[in-house]
């Protein structure tokens, strides 16, 4: 069994996490329950910091809220002197009310509305990740509303798709995010904000996928984009003072992951930009990452209480959960996998297979195939591991199923972050029908 953080099989057999034991807090806090140990997101987000801190290098490490947000996760960031990205006027507004500083907030996506620039330039964030030329023209249109330049970085779809253990390079950039570095729309993109006024070009972004597992697709994002500041340095005197490489380094799931310390995709990322700035001649540029499963994932971890089961007979033993893809999508929408282990009994032998079925009306509401657990009985407490990243986020009432509740632990103490969402909650903007309702 891999234990990780701070997790540890107490006195009592059970699973305890940030010196909290899990069965009390299923107890207190009722299940389906997110368990964040907030040492390990602590040591996650101090890892990326020292490493470029240990490198001389100016940097932010931006935390990708997508992964998990809630305003206890962003004060918890700001408290350890990240950034934070964004992607949507939710995400913003829980950072603006969670009191997160505007000036490292990164607003993000694909489609922003004329409503959330307006927002993040009403909050003076830090930097608007610009996507595409319908949001250049909104921000052309907004700026004159402004005082301060709006800082931007364009976002480039650097022809590298990085996937799990591999990475493939796409002569196409066929991507719904960014401008193509590669056929002549970057260029159009430059062009045109260097004509803007209100307008500053900060730098470029570039992010080129999730659970990467090894350095090489960085290093060919870096050299891709360099290639180009190369050009843009005679053509039009550009020289960024950011670039930003995104996010996406994996984590270990199962025992078939392998992930690198965060130390070493820093160092490879900054040795890549260093040796073509030494070519160029230029400044070290700041370099910007955006990490959100890394700093979260193995740091979250779901507990369920076991109910009903279904044995098909020379074939397999269904275990069901009170939750499933409502609070973990992943196993339905990308095949994850995860391992788990019964929380009230874990130093009993793991010896028996059986696949836990999620509650939802949907034959695919099935979290994990082929689980080795104990003989499991009705009660048993359920601890999934690492599903602290996109798990609450992706979270959803398919069958009118309350989202779960948030706690954090540390240091022998636990505090409920989120609160768990009641049937009234479901029901709070439905409204009746006009008609007057005639019983039949
Ligand atoms: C632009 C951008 N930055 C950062 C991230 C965070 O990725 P991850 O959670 O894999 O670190 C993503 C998601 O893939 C993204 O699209
Ligand atoms: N939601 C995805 C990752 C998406 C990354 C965001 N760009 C996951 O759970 O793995």
């Amino acid at each position: 069994m891999f234990l990780h953080g701070t997790s540890e099989i107490n006195e009592h057999g059970h699973l305890e996490i940030g010196g909290v034991d899990t069965v009390t807090l299923a107890k207190d806090y009722g299940t389906p329950l997110y368990i964040y140990d907030v040492a390990l997101i602590r040591e996650r987000a101090r890892s990326f910091k020292q490493a470029f801190e240990k490198m001389g290098v100016r940097a932010q490490v931006a935390y990708a809220s997508k992964a998990f947000s809630s305003i206890a996760m962003f004060q918890l960031v700001a408290e350890e002197g990240l950034s934070l990205d964004v992607v949507s006027g939710g995400e913003l507004y829980t950072a603006i009310a969670s009191g997160f500083p505007s000036s490292r907030i990164h607003l993000h996506g694909n489609n922003k509305s004329y409503h959330e620039l307006k927002m993040a330039l009403d909050h003076e964030v830090g930097c608007i990740v610009v996507d595409n030329f319908y949001e250049i023209e909104l921000l052309k249109g907004l700026s004159t509303q402004y005082k301060r330049k709006i800082p931007v970085l364009l976002r480039v779809t650097p022809g590298v798709e990085a996937h799990t253990h591999d990475y493939i390079t796409t002569g196409q950039e066929d991507s719904k995010f960014g401008f193509g570095l590669l056929n002549g729309q970057i260029e159009q993109a430059i062009e045109t904000i260097l004509n803007i006024e209100g307008i500053h070009l900060l730098g470029i972004h570039c992010h080129i996928g999730s659970q990467i597992f090894d350095t090489a697709g960085f290093v060919l994002a870096a050299e891709r984009v360099f290639e180009k500041i190369k050009e843009w340095k005679e053509s039009y005197s550009f020289i960024p003072e950011v670039v930003n490489l995104g996010g996406g380094f994996g984590i270990r799931y199962t025992e078939d992951d392998e992930p690198l310390p965060a130390t070493y995709y820093v160092e490879q990322i900054v040795e890549a930009v260093k040796k073509h700035v030494n070519e160029m001649g230029i400044n070290m540029p700041e370099i910007w990452i955006e990490p959100g499963r890394s700093l979260v994932g193995d740091a979250g971890t779901t507990l369920y209480t076991v109910g009903s089961k279904k044995t098909v007979p020379n074939i397999r033993e269904y275990v069901a959960i009170d939750g499933g893809m409502s609070d973990n999508i992943r196993p339905a929408l990308y095949q994850a996998k995860y391992e788990a282990v019964l929380a009230n009994r874990v130093t009993e032998k793991h010896d028996k297979e059986v696949s836990i079925a999620g509650k939802c009306c949907e034959s695919g509401d099935m979290l994990i195939w082929d689980l080795p657990l104990p003989e499991v009985k009705a009660e048993d407490i359920l601890a999934v591991f690492c599903t602290g990243a996109y798990g609450y986020s992706m979270a959803n009432n398919y069958n009118r199923i309350p989202r779960p509740a948030v706690v954090f632990v540390e240091n022998g103490e636990a505090q409920l972050v989120v609160k768990r969402e009641s049937f009234e909650d479901l029901i709070v903007n439905d409204l009746p029908l006009k008609t007057k309702i005639t019983q039949k």
